[in-house]
């Protein structure tokens, strides 16, 4: 079964976005930073990439180059003139000894659908795209390891993995049965959660929570349906076990339970295929319905459960009517939540007001100022709030091993 992925709300939302969102900020203009001195790229430099790959799979057309110099969300723009796509890693292999001789730096890219800037450059860095190095190498059915290359799409992993019987841990796409509830409050949430893993244990497989703020972006901007009524607060437990019967009988009684006890208010529960896509689909599409409301700044932090939702209330009063909406959603299963903050069109009085104070605020917590999407470009600046001087210095250390030169992907995860 295909659960809405990033591929394809990314691939929905461009088509949408291209009609509201007209300006995309330069990264350097938005963050205010100057170019290293990394070597510019020459027409021999070109020739080269041309001798090693065919020539079609060396960009330098504007309008083909274009896509990958922006990120899905559209927050972020680089200026790269080049975008090269091997096939093979001995192809890769040339074209890094090269431009590491050179001096060049260079932006690997995967599906291009990072939320921290990560996967775009920044000014005019080579695109080195992994997008058609997508083999499967290897499955080995008896440990059930598999082997691909970098480019691989998860949904193309999820199939191959089906047809040998298996499923990938990273599956997005698996589900068993699927109850998407109404709960008042996040404290009920929480006690929510505990009876779960008590009372599903080793079947339940998701736990994810949305606020109504975040529902109704889906409801209203995307016109999807929501099938239960409205809720403070929603939560969507799934249960993937080796059993059908036994599973859903078992989630059946945890819901039978739970509506007695008043934890969950309202809720539908369903093993159907086309039933459990409609409620994945609600759920995964609100990073998507948010960015309709017009410019959003996204944070994925971590925090202790206890004080998962706490950020998203005092923002809201710190923004006040600047913001249009401040909405929380994520994995409560990984401690992950998503807040997500939109404004009608890019403003640096907001970005001023929500940075630094938010990972300020985080970790104050003792959480993560980044749970699930990296550090990418925009948060290197803000990493010491989570990781000591030490780490950084080994990870600092580790980077100069592996790439004295820097030309890695520069300007992200590591401050200068
Ligand atoms: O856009 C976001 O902030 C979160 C995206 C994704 O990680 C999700 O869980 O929906
Ligand atoms: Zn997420």
């Amino acid at each position: 079964m295909t659960v809405m992925g990033a591929g394809e709300s990314a691939k929905y939302s461009c088509a949408r976005l291209n009609d509201i969102c007209e300006v995309v900020l330069d990264l350097d203009e938005k963050y205010n930073i100057e170019r290293k001195k990394f070597g510019v790229v020459t027409p021999t430099d070109i020739n080269y990439f041309k001798s090693v790959l065919s020539e079609d799979r060396v960009l330098t057309d504007e309008s083909e180059v274009m896509p990958f110099n922006i990120d899905w969300i559209k927050n972020c723009r680089g200026q790269s003139q080049v975008v090269l796509k091997p096939k093979t890693v001995e192809e890769v292999s040339q074209i890094l000894t090269h431009c590491n001789a050179k001096k060049l730096a260079v932006c690997p890219q995967g599906g291009n659908t990072g939320l921290v800037g990560g996967s775009v450059p920044v000014f005019d860095e080579i695109v080195l795209s992994l997008a058609l190095m997508n083999k499967i190498i290897s499955l080995d059915e008896i440990s059930g390891s598999l082997v691909c290359e970098a480019g691989c799409i998860l949904e193309n992993l999820e199939q191959h993995a089906k047809e040998h019987n298996l499923i990938m841990p990273l599956d997005l796409g698996a589900k068993g049965t699927c109850h998407i509830g109404g709960v008042n409050n996040f404290e009920d949430i929480l006690k929510l959660y505990r009876s779960a893993k008590l009372s599903l244990g080793e079947i339940l497989s998701a736990f994810e929570m949305a606020d109504a703020a975040a529902i109704d972006a889906c409801v209203s901007s995307l016109k999807l349906t929501n099938p239960i009524s409205s809720y403070p607060f929603y939560v969507l437990i799934e249960t993937h076990g080796s059993n059908e019967t036994h599973d859903s009988e078992k989630l059946g009684g945890f819901l039978e339970q739970e509506m007695a006890s008043g934890l969950i208010l309202d809720g539908t529960v369903s093993s159907d295929p086309n039933k459990i896509h409609a409620m994945w689909t609600l759920r995964e599409s609100i990073s998507t319905a948010v960015l309709l409301d017009g410019y959003v700044f996204k944070y994925d932090v971590s925090l202790p459960l206890k004080d998962y939702y706490k950020l998203v209330p005092k923002l809201k009063q710190r923004l006040g009517p600047t913001a249009r909406r401040v909405c929380g959603y994520g994995h409560i299963g990984d401690g992950n939540i998503h807040i997500n903050v939109s404004i009608p069109a890019y403003d640096k009085r907001t970005l001023e007001m929500l940075e630094p104070f938010i990972y300020e605020e985080v970790a104050k917590l003792d959480g993560s100022i980044s749970a699930e999407h990296g550090i990418g470009f925009r948060k290197p600046h803000y990493i010491h709030y989570s990781k000591d001087a030490t780490s950084l210095q080994l990870m600092k250390d580790i980077k100069q091993l592996m790439d004295p030169n820097g030309i890695l992907n520069p300007y992200k995860v590591l401050p200068d």
